[in-house]
Protein backbone atom coordinates (compact mmCIF):
# COMPACT_ATOMS: atom_id res chain seq x y z
CA UNK A 1 0.00 0.00 0.00
CA UNK A 2 1.36 3.79 -1.05
CA UNK A 3 -0.77 5.88 1.09
CA UNK A 4 0.91 8.73 -0.81
CA UNK A 5 -1.51 11.10 0.63
CA UNK A 6 0.53 11.00 3.85
CA UNK A 7 4.25 11.33 2.46
CA UNK A 8 6.24 13.88 3.42
CA UNK A 9 3.41 14.62 6.26
CA UNK A 10 3.58 11.69 8.35
CA UNK A 11 6.20 8.85 8.57
CA UNK A 12 4.32 5.88 8.67
CA UNK A 13 4.97 2.81 11.02
CA UNK A 14 3.29 -0.24 11.91
CA UNK A 15 -0.66 -1.18 12.38
CA UNK A 16 -0.96 -1.11 15.99
CA UNK A 17 -4.85 -1.90 16.07
CA UNK A 18 -8.19 -2.32 14.27
CA UNK A 19 -11.27 -0.58 15.15
CA UNK A 20 -13.99 -2.74 13.28
CA UNK A 21 -13.89 -1.39 9.44
CA UNK A 22 -10.62 0.78 9.65
CA UNK A 23 -7.28 -0.06 10.04
CA UNK A 24 -5.24 2.22 12.95
CA UNK A 25 -1.06 2.78 12.26
CA UNK A 26 1.46 4.49 14.14
CA UNK A 27 2.86 7.57 12.85
CA UNK A 28 5.64 10.06 13.18
CA UNK A 29 4.27 14.18 12.42
CA UNK A 30 7.01 14.99 10.31
CA UNK A 31 7.26 19.08 11.66
CA UNK A 32 6.86 18.22 15.52
CA UNK A 33 8.05 14.51 15.32
CA UNK A 34 5.24 14.15 17.48
CA UNK A 35 3.70 9.91 17.57
CA UNK A 36 0.05 10.11 16.30
CA UNK A 37 -2.53 7.42 15.51
CA UNK A 38 -3.62 7.51 11.74
CA UNK A 39 -7.48 5.25 11.34
CA UNK A 40 -7.48 4.56 7.71
CA UNK A 41 -10.63 3.92 5.96
CA UNK A 42 -11.18 2.71 2.57
CA UNK A 43 -14.37 3.92 0.88
CA UNK A 44 -15.14 0.78 -1.15
CA UNK A 45 -14.95 -1.69 2.69
CA UNK A 46 -17.23 0.66 4.40
CA UNK A 47 -20.46 -0.01 2.54
CA UNK A 48 -23.27 1.03 4.94
CA UNK A 49 -20.71 2.16 7.51
CA UNK A 50 -19.86 5.29 5.41
CA UNK A 51 -22.43 7.33 7.50
CA UNK A 52 -21.29 6.52 10.36
CA UNK A 53 -17.84 7.92 9.48
CA UNK A 54 -19.47 11.13 8.47
CA UNK A 55 -21.02 10.91 12.21
CA UNK A 56 -17.90 10.27 13.34
CA UNK A 57 -15.21 12.99 11.67
CA UNK A 58 -18.11 15.80 12.26
CA UNK A 59 -18.84 14.94 16.06
CA UNK A 60 -14.64 15.09 16.34
CA UNK A 61 -14.10 18.48 14.50
CA UNK A 62 -16.55 19.84 17.49
CA UNK A 63 -15.23 18.25 20.43
CA UNK A 64 -12.12 19.26 21.98
CA UNK A 65 -11.70 18.12 25.71
CA UNK A 66 -8.54 16.78 27.53
CA UNK A 67 -10.81 13.25 27.87
CA UNK A 68 -11.69 12.97 24.25
CA UNK A 69 -9.14 11.24 21.79
CA UNK A 70 -8.19 14.48 19.30
CA UNK A 71 -8.57 14.41 15.58
CA UNK A 72 -5.91 16.78 14.22
CA UNK A 73 -6.33 16.02 10.91
CA UNK A 74 -8.82 14.53 7.74
CA UNK A 75 -7.99 13.61 4.73
CA UNK A 76 -10.36 12.10 1.98
CA UNK A 77 -9.43 10.63 -1.10
CA UNK A 78 -11.35 8.95 -3.52
CA UNK A 79 -10.69 5.41 -2.13
CA UNK A 80 -10.08 6.54 0.90
CA UNK A 81 -10.31 8.34 4.39
CA UNK A 82 -7.63 8.92 6.54
CA UNK A 83 -8.14 10.19 10.23
CA UNK A 84 -5.13 11.61 12.30
CA UNK A 85 -5.57 11.20 15.73
CA UNK A 86 -4.18 11.83 19.20
CA UNK A 87 -1.93 8.35 19.87
CA UNK A 88 -2.66 6.93 23.17
CA UNK A 89 0.01 4.29 24.17
CA UNK A 90 -1.11 2.26 26.67
CA UNK A 91 -3.93 1.05 24.96
CA UNK A 92 -8.01 -0.07 26.01
CA UNK A 93 -8.99 0.26 29.54
CA UNK A 94 -10.64 -3.13 28.71
CA UNK A 95 -7.00 -4.50 28.50
CA UNK A 96 -6.37 -2.56 32.07
CA UNK A 97 -8.88 -4.20 34.07
CA UNK A 98 -8.36 -7.40 32.82
CA UNK A 99 -4.90 -7.03 33.37
CA UNK A 100 -5.81 -6.13 37.46
CA UNK A 101 -8.84 -8.77 37.63
CA UNK A 102 -10.61 -5.16 38.98
CA UNK A 103 -9.57 -2.15 40.22
CA UNK A 104 -9.49 -0.79 43.85
CA UNK A 105 -12.09 2.34 44.93
CA UNK A 106 -9.56 4.81 44.75
CA UNK A 107 -8.16 3.97 41.01
CA UNK A 108 -11.96 3.64 39.68
CA UNK A 109 -12.47 6.59 40.90
CA UNK A 110 -9.75 8.40 39.34
CA UNK A 111 -11.27 6.67 36.17
CA UNK A 112 -14.80 7.19 36.54
CA UNK A 113 -14.53 11.04 37.49
CA UNK A 114 -12.35 11.11 33.81
CA UNK A 115 -15.15 9.16 31.97
CA UNK A 116 -18.05 11.25 34.11
CA UNK A 117 -15.50 14.59 32.71
CA UNK A 118 -15.78 13.07 29.41
CA UNK A 119 -19.37 12.39 29.21
CA UNK A 120 -20.34 15.54 30.78
CA UNK A 121 -18.78 17.94 28.45
CA UNK A 122 -20.35 15.89 24.76
CA UNK A 123 -23.86 15.91 26.81
CA UNK A 124 -23.05 19.48 27.48
CA UNK A 125 -22.24 20.34 23.66
CA UNK A 126 -25.20 18.00 22.69
CA UNK A 127 -24.00 14.71 21.77
CA UNK A 128 -25.05 11.38 23.38
CA UNK A 129 -21.37 8.76 22.32
CA UNK A 130 -24.41 5.31 22.90
CA UNK A 131 -21.22 3.06 22.69
CA UNK A 132 -19.46 3.92 26.10
CA UNK A 133 -18.09 0.74 27.30
CA UNK A 134 -14.16 -0.18 28.50
CA UNK A 135 -12.64 -1.15 24.71
CA UNK A 136 -13.59 2.68 23.78
CA UNK A 137 -12.00 4.09 26.35
CA UNK A 138 -8.09 4.62 25.82
CA UNK A 139 -5.17 5.43 28.06
CA UNK A 140 -2.25 7.81 27.19
CA UNK A 141 1.22 7.99 28.08
CA UNK A 142 0.28 9.32 31.43
CA UNK A 143 -2.85 7.09 32.12
CA UNK A 144 -5.05 9.37 31.78
CA UNK A 145 -8.61 8.26 29.73
CA UNK A 146 -9.32 9.15 26.28
CA UNK A 147 -12.41 8.48 24.56
CA UNK A 148 -12.78 7.24 21.56
CA UNK A 149 -15.28 5.68 18.51
CA UNK A 150 -17.86 8.39 17.91
CA UNK A 151 -19.48 6.39 14.76
CA UNK A 152 -22.49 5.56 16.96
CA UNK A 153 -22.62 9.11 18.33
CA UNK A 154 -25.66 11.74 17.93
CA UNK A 155 -26.98 15.24 18.22
CA UNK A 156 -30.21 14.35 19.67
CA UNK A 157 -32.24 16.79 17.87
CA UNK A 158 -34.36 14.30 15.78
CA UNK A 159 -31.64 12.04 14.76
CA UNK A 160 -32.41 9.75 17.37
CA UNK A 161 -35.10 7.49 15.86
CA UNK A 162 -33.38 6.93 12.73
CA UNK A 163 -30.72 5.48 14.85
CA UNK A 164 -32.83 3.66 16.98
CA UNK A 165 -31.48 0.11 15.64
CA UNK A 166 -27.92 0.35 14.54
CA UNK A 167 -26.89 1.88 17.85
CA UNK A 168 -27.18 -1.07 19.82
CA UNK A 169 -23.75 -0.47 20.43
CA UNK A 170 -22.90 -3.68 22.79
CA UNK A 171 -25.77 -5.70 24.25
CA UNK A 172 -24.34 -5.54 27.94
CA UNK A 173 -23.98 -2.42 27.78
CA UNK A 174 -27.48 -1.30 25.84
CA UNK A 175 -29.75 0.40 28.22
CA UNK A 176 -33.32 -1.62 28.82
CA UNK A 177 -35.04 1.61 27.05
CA UNK A 178 -32.81 1.09 23.74
CA UNK A 179 -33.23 -2.83 23.54
CA UNK A 180 -37.10 -2.40 23.81
CA UNK A 181 -36.77 -0.47 20.76
CA UNK A 182 -38.79 2.51 22.23
CA UNK A 183 -38.34 5.95 21.97
CA UNK A 184 -34.97 7.06 24.50
CA UNK A 185 -33.08 10.16 25.20
CA UNK A 186 -29.35 9.50 24.20
CA UNK A 187 -28.12 10.86 27.68
CA UNK A 188 -30.06 8.85 29.35
CA UNK A 189 -28.81 5.74 27.69
CA UNK A 190 -25.27 7.11 28.43
CA UNK A 191 -25.69 7.22 32.14
CA UNK A 192 -27.18 3.60 31.65
CA UNK A 193 -23.78 2.45 30.20
CA UNK A 194 -21.56 4.54 32.44
CA UNK A 195 -23.26 2.58 35.09
CA UNK A 196 -22.41 -1.03 33.48
CA UNK A 197 -18.80 0.52 32.90
CA UNK A 198 -18.27 1.25 36.82
CA UNK A 199 -19.90 -2.14 37.68
CA UNK A 200 -16.88 -3.73 35.30
CA UNK A 201 -14.31 -0.91 36.70
CA UNK A 202 -14.51 -1.97 40.36
CA UNK A 203 -16.18 -5.72 40.18
CA UNK A 204 -13.88 -7.02 37.03
CA UNK A 205 -16.72 -8.24 35.21
CA UNK A 206 -20.29 -7.08 33.58
CA UNK A 207 -23.55 -7.00 35.94
CA UNK A 208 -25.27 -8.48 32.98
CA UNK A 209 -23.87 -11.25 31.04
CA UNK A 210 -24.77 -14.31 28.68
CA UNK A 211 -23.93 -15.79 25.32
CA UNK A 212 -27.43 -15.35 24.52
CA UNK A 213 -28.71 -12.48 23.46
CA UNK A 214 -31.76 -12.97 24.02
CA UNK A 215 -30.84 -14.28 27.62
CA UNK A 216 -28.86 -11.12 27.94
CA UNK A 217 -32.00 -8.65 27.07
CA UNK A 218 -34.23 -9.84 29.96
CA UNK A 219 -31.75 -10.28 32.62
CA UNK A 220 -31.02 -6.61 31.54
CA UNK A 221 -34.84 -5.86 31.77
CA UNK A 222 -35.35 -7.32 35.37
CA UNK A 223 -32.82 -4.93 36.45
CA UNK A 224 -31.18 -7.57 38.73
CA UNK A 225 -27.68 -7.86 39.47
CA UNK A 226 -25.26 -9.25 41.77
CA UNK A 227 -23.35 -6.83 44.09
CA UNK A 228 -20.17 -8.75 45.43
CA UNK A 229 -19.22 -7.76 49.06
CA UNK A 230 -16.21 -5.61 48.17
CA UNK A 231 -18.04 -2.63 47.11
CA UNK A 232 -18.42 -0.03 49.62
CA UNK A 233 -22.22 1.51 50.10
CA UNK A 234 -21.19 4.54 48.31
CA UNK A 235 -20.50 2.84 45.13
CA UNK A 236 -23.18 0.48 45.47
CA UNK A 237 -25.86 3.54 45.61
CA UNK A 238 -24.34 5.34 42.67
CA UNK A 239 -24.33 1.87 40.59
CA UNK A 240 -27.83 1.50 41.97
CA UNK A 241 -28.94 5.34 40.83
CA UNK A 242 -27.34 5.09 37.01
CA UNK A 243 -29.09 1.30 36.83
CA UNK A 244 -32.30 2.54 37.15
CA UNK A 245 -35.04 0.65 34.64
CA UNK A 246 -37.06 3.43 34.75
CA UNK A 247 -34.86 6.22 32.54
CA UNK A 248 -36.72 9.10 34.32
CA UNK A 249 -35.67 7.54 37.61
CA UNK A 250 -31.80 7.40 36.44
CA UNK A 251 -29.30 10.05 38.07
CA UNK A 252 -28.55 12.45 35.57
CA UNK A 253 -24.75 13.67 34.24
CA UNK A 254 -25.48 16.98 36.73
CA UNK A 255 -26.30 14.84 39.79
CA UNK A 256 -23.24 12.54 39.09
CA UNK A 257 -20.73 15.49 38.99
CA UNK A 258 -21.34 15.91 43.04
CA UNK A 259 -22.29 12.63 44.11
CA UNK A 260 -20.47 11.39 47.71
CA UNK A 261 -19.12 8.67 46.12
CA UNK A 262 -17.08 10.75 43.50
CA UNK A 263 -16.12 13.50 45.73
CA UNK A 264 -14.98 11.41 48.68
CA UNK A 265 -11.64 11.72 49.62
CA UNK A 266 -11.09 14.22 46.10
CA UNK A 267 -13.48 16.85 47.80
CA UNK A 268 -14.10 18.66 44.49
CA UNK A 269 -16.83 18.39 42.53
CA UNK A 270 -16.18 16.45 38.72
CA UNK A 271 -14.71 19.33 36.47
CA UNK A 272 -16.29 19.25 32.96
CA UNK A 273 -14.97 21.96 31.36
CA UNK A 274 -12.55 21.28 29.02
CA UNK A 275 -9.01 22.66 29.29
CA UNK A 276 -8.07 23.80 25.92
CA UNK A 277 -8.88 27.78 25.60
CA UNK A 278 -10.53 29.60 22.88
CA UNK A 279 -8.35 31.87 22.36
CA UNK A 280 -4.61 30.46 19.85
CA UNK A 281 -1.56 29.66 22.14
CA UNK A 282 0.36 32.91 21.47
CA UNK A 283 4.01 30.59 21.83
CA UNK A 284 2.27 27.54 19.22
CA UNK A 285 1.60 30.98 16.90
CA UNK A 286 5.26 32.79 16.74
CA UNK A 287 6.54 29.01 15.79
CA UNK A 288 4.42 28.76 13.03
CA UNK A 289 4.73 32.21 11.74
CA UNK A 290 8.18 31.76 11.71
CA UNK A 291 8.45 27.75 10.09
CA UNK A 292 6.04 29.76 7.57
CA UNK A 293 7.41 32.91 6.72
CA UNK A 294 4.34 34.93 7.65
CA UNK A 295 2.87 37.39 9.84
CA UNK A 296 1.65 36.70 13.28
CA UNK A 297 -1.91 37.49 12.65
CA UNK A 298 -1.82 35.98 9.20
CA UNK A 299 -0.88 32.88 11.08
CA UNK A 300 -3.33 33.03 13.51
CA UNK A 301 -6.41 34.15 10.73
CA UNK A 302 -5.15 30.54 9.01
CA UNK A 303 -5.35 28.68 11.98
CA UNK A 304 -8.46 29.48 13.43
CA UNK A 305 -10.12 28.37 10.28
CA UNK A 306 -10.07 25.06 12.39
CA UNK A 307 -9.65 22.99 8.28
CA UNK A 308 -8.28 19.62 10.24
CA UNK A 309 -5.55 20.10 7.37
CA UNK A 310 -1.98 19.75 8.26
CA UNK A 311 -1.83 22.91 9.83
CA UNK A 312 -4.57 22.07 12.02
CA UNK A 313 -2.58 18.94 13.07
CA UNK A 314 0.64 20.96 13.54
CA UNK A 315 -0.97 23.52 15.90
CA UNK A 316 -2.29 20.98 17.88
CA UNK A 317 0.55 19.00 18.46
CA UNK A 318 2.96 22.22 19.07
CA UNK A 319 0.10 23.07 21.73
CA UNK A 320 0.41 19.20 22.66
CA UNK A 321 4.18 19.51 23.36
CA UNK A 322 3.68 22.61 25.11
CA UNK A 323 1.58 21.32 27.62
CA UNK A 324 3.87 18.29 28.06
CA UNK A 325 7.29 20.92 28.83
CA UNK A 326 8.56 20.15 25.43
CA UNK A 327 10.17 22.91 23.83
CA UNK A 328 7.51 24.76 20.98
CA UNK A 329 9.75 24.11 18.26
CA UNK A 330 9.19 22.71 14.50
CA UNK A 331 11.81 20.37 13.15
CA UNK A 332 13.35 22.72 10.34
CA UNK A 333 13.15 21.30 6.86
CA UNK A 334 16.77 19.89 5.91
CA UNK A 335 17.88 22.92 3.29
CA UNK A 336 16.57 21.57 -0.10
CA UNK A 337 20.29 20.18 -1.71
CA UNK A 338 21.11 23.12 -4.72
C1 LIG B 1 -13.03 -1.00 20.22
N1 LIG B 1 -11.62 -1.23 19.92
C2 LIG B 1 -11.39 -2.55 19.30
C3 LIG B 1 -11.09 -0.15 19.06
C4 LIG B 1 -9.59 -0.19 19.08
C5 LIG B 1 -9.05 0.56 17.86
C6 LIG B 1 -7.52 0.60 17.88
C7 LIG B 1 -7.04 1.19 19.18
N2 LIG B 1 -5.60 1.35 19.26
C8 LIG B 1 -4.83 0.20 19.26
O1 LIG B 1 -5.32 -0.91 18.97
N3 LIG B 1 -3.50 0.29 19.54
C9 LIG B 1 -2.97 1.41 20.21
C10 LIG B 1 -3.70 2.68 19.91
C11 LIG B 1 -3.09 3.89 20.16
N4 LIG B 1 -3.69 5.04 19.94
C12 LIG B 1 -4.92 5.05 19.40
C13 LIG B 1 -5.53 6.29 19.17
C14 LIG B 1 -6.76 6.39 18.61
C15 LIG B 1 -7.46 5.22 18.26
C16 LIG B 1 -8.81 5.31 17.70
C17 LIG B 1 -9.53 6.52 17.83
C18 LIG B 1 -10.80 6.59 17.32
CL1 LIG B 1 -11.72 8.05 17.51
C19 LIG B 1 -11.38 5.51 16.68
O2 LIG B 1 -12.67 5.60 16.17
C20 LIG B 1 -10.66 4.33 16.54
CL2 LIG B 1 -11.37 2.97 15.74
C21 LIG B 1 -9.37 4.20 17.04
C22 LIG B 1 -6.91 3.98 18.50
C23 LIG B 1 -5.64 3.86 19.09
C24 LIG B 1 -5.01 2.62 19.41
C25 LIG B 1 -7.58 0.48 20.40
C26 LIG B 1 -9.10 0.45 20.37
Amino acid sequence: MSYSELKGLYHLRETIGSGGFAKVKLAYHSLTGEKVAIKIMDKRSLGEDLPRVKTEIAAMQDLCHQHICKLYQVIETADRFYMVLEYCPEGELFDYIVAKDKLEEEEAKIFFRQIVAAVGYIHNKGYAHRDLKPENLLLDEDQNLKLIDFGLCAKPRGGMENVLYTCCGSPAYAAPELISGREYLGAEADIWSMGILLYALLCGYLPFDDENIPQLYKKIQSGKYETPWWLSQDSKELISAMLQLDPKRRVTINQLVTHPWLMEAIDMPVEWNSKYKRKVDDDCITELAVHYGKSRQEMEADVQEWKFDYLTATYFLLLEKKMKGRPVRLIQQQQKSS
